[in-house]
Order: C-alpha cells, then structure tokens, then sequence
C-alpha cells in the first residue's frame, strides 16, 4: 500500500511502488464502472449551467478539491488538484514522516493533459450517449475517476525516485545533460508494460461481468475490457513516463 512504500526512503523499493501501481488497477476499473452506470450526460459539462459561473462538473471539482484541501488531501505529492487556483490551505497539522522525493521534482501537476484526454477522448468509449438527468452523480463520479488517474500518474514520482536511487550513477548523466530521450529508455520496461496491459484488461473482465448464481454471467461486460488495456497504453503509462521524466530533470536541482 502506497503509505509502506513511503513510510521511509529506505523503504521505497520497486517492488513495492510496483505493488501500489497495481492496487491503484482495482481503484481505476471499479471508478470506471461507477462511471458506466450513467450516460454521458452532456448537460453536466456545459459552459453555463443554472446560475453556477462555470459547468456543473467544474462547480463539483472546485468545491470538492477545497474541502479535500482543508484536509490535507494536497499535502500528499501524488495528489494534485484540477482546480488548483486559490485552494484553501491544509488545516490539519503536517506529517511527522520525513520526505521521500526531491522537494523541488515533486510538484509537477500535469492534470491539465489528464482532463484534456478524459473527456476529449476516453469517456466517449466507456460511457454510452444518453441524458437521464443524474448530473451530481455523474460530476462527483468523474471527478472519482479523474483523481485515480491522476494519483496513479503522479505516482511515478516514486517510481522515478527509487529507479535513480538503484542506479544513480546511470541517471546522473543523463539527468546533467538534461536529456530528456535518454531518461525516457532507462526508465521504460517494454515487458512491464505488456504485462500491465494484459493484467488491467483481465481486471475488467472479471470485476465488470455480470455475476449470477447458475452459470457464469452473460459475457457482457460493464466497461469493455479493450478500452481499459487502451487507457493504459495511449494515456496512463506514457503519462506516467512523462511524470517521470520530469521528476528526473529536476533530481539533482
Ligand atoms: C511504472 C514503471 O515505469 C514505466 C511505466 C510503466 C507504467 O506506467 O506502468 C511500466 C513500465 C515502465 O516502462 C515501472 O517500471 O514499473
């Protein structure tokens, strides 16, 4: 679980942060299938909604990340906020734990591609067209979905960190000439990423089939299995490497 892995830096072992990669799988698909249960619901996304001054969803977004920041939810580095424009400071004293990351890598924020990717081309795939007029379900459900995507990418902070701490004297160079393709192919593990394909489409399969008691369901299932495997292999692993990257470029600042 992500709070072992960052207990201590000592602590921090690829196995570990590979282990929290692969919990965060679960979290990912069940939001998804929440998310299946309502049609898109494209009024929840219009510019001018009631007498709120942006969408519904942004409304959602903005009130939610301010109570969640009240409560120390950004003090974690892989939480980052959508809505991060005068966000309320944390009223809940800091933590005793000292810090894993290099301070001045760990506040990189790329939610802007992760909400640009979401709704411009993901969730055409997953939900179906339709208005049944669930509007707060469907915001507070994207946002649940949209916040596991992104804890999951900015969890490469850690894997960038325990990758240099393996092998600094492969990542220094590359990281003093700030090259960025040369950190990209040594952190990138084309078997690893096979495998992580081949693992969340099967987790799709099996927690979004129909369960029934006589036989073994429909063979339908809530979200398609292929739309998961491609959500990992056009968005969250290259964004993951990006997070990455940059984390790197800034590890000796
Ligand atoms: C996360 C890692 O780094 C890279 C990104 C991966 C991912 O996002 O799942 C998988 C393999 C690597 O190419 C890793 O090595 O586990």
């Amino acid at each position: 679980m992500a709070a072992a892995a960052k207990s201590n830096s000592d602590n921090l072992t690829l196995d570990k942060v590979r282990e929290a990669l692969i919990r965060q799988e679960d979290t990912i698909v069940f939001r998804l299938i929440q998310r299946a249960n309502f049609p898109v619901n494209s009024p929840t996304y219009d510019e001018k909604f009631a007498s709120f001054s942006g969408s519904l969803l942004q409304f959602v977004v903005k009130e939610t990340e301010a109570l969640q920041s009240k409560v120390g939810r950004y003090e974690n580095p892989e939480e980052q906020p959508f809505s991060p424009e005068n966000l309320p400071p944390s009223l809940v004293p800091p933590q005793a734990n000292p810090p894993v990351l290099h301070p001045a890598a760990a506040s990189i924020n790329i939610n802007e591609k992760i909400w640009d990717f979401y709704f411009n081309q993901l969730l055409s795939l997953f939900a179906v067209p339709g208005d049944d007029g669930n509007y707060a379900s469907t915001a507070s459900s994207d946002l649940d979905c949209l916040q596991a995507i992104s804890r999951r990418i900015h969890y490469g902070y850690y894997v960038a960190e325990v990758k240099f701490k393996d092998a600094p004297q492969d990542y220094e160079p590359a990281i003093r000439a700030q090259d960025r393709e040369g950190l990209m192919k040594l952190l990138t593990f084309e078997a690893v990423e096979e495998m992580v394909k081949k693992r969340v489409e099967k987790k799709a399969a099996v927690f979004g089939q129909d369960v029934c008691l006589v036989d073994n369901g429909n063979g339908k299932y809530k979200v398609d299995p292929s739309v998961v495997s491609r959500l990992y292999g056009e968005w969250i692993m290259p964004l993951t490497k990006l997070v990455q990257v940059e984390y790197l470029l800034r590890r000796l600042d």
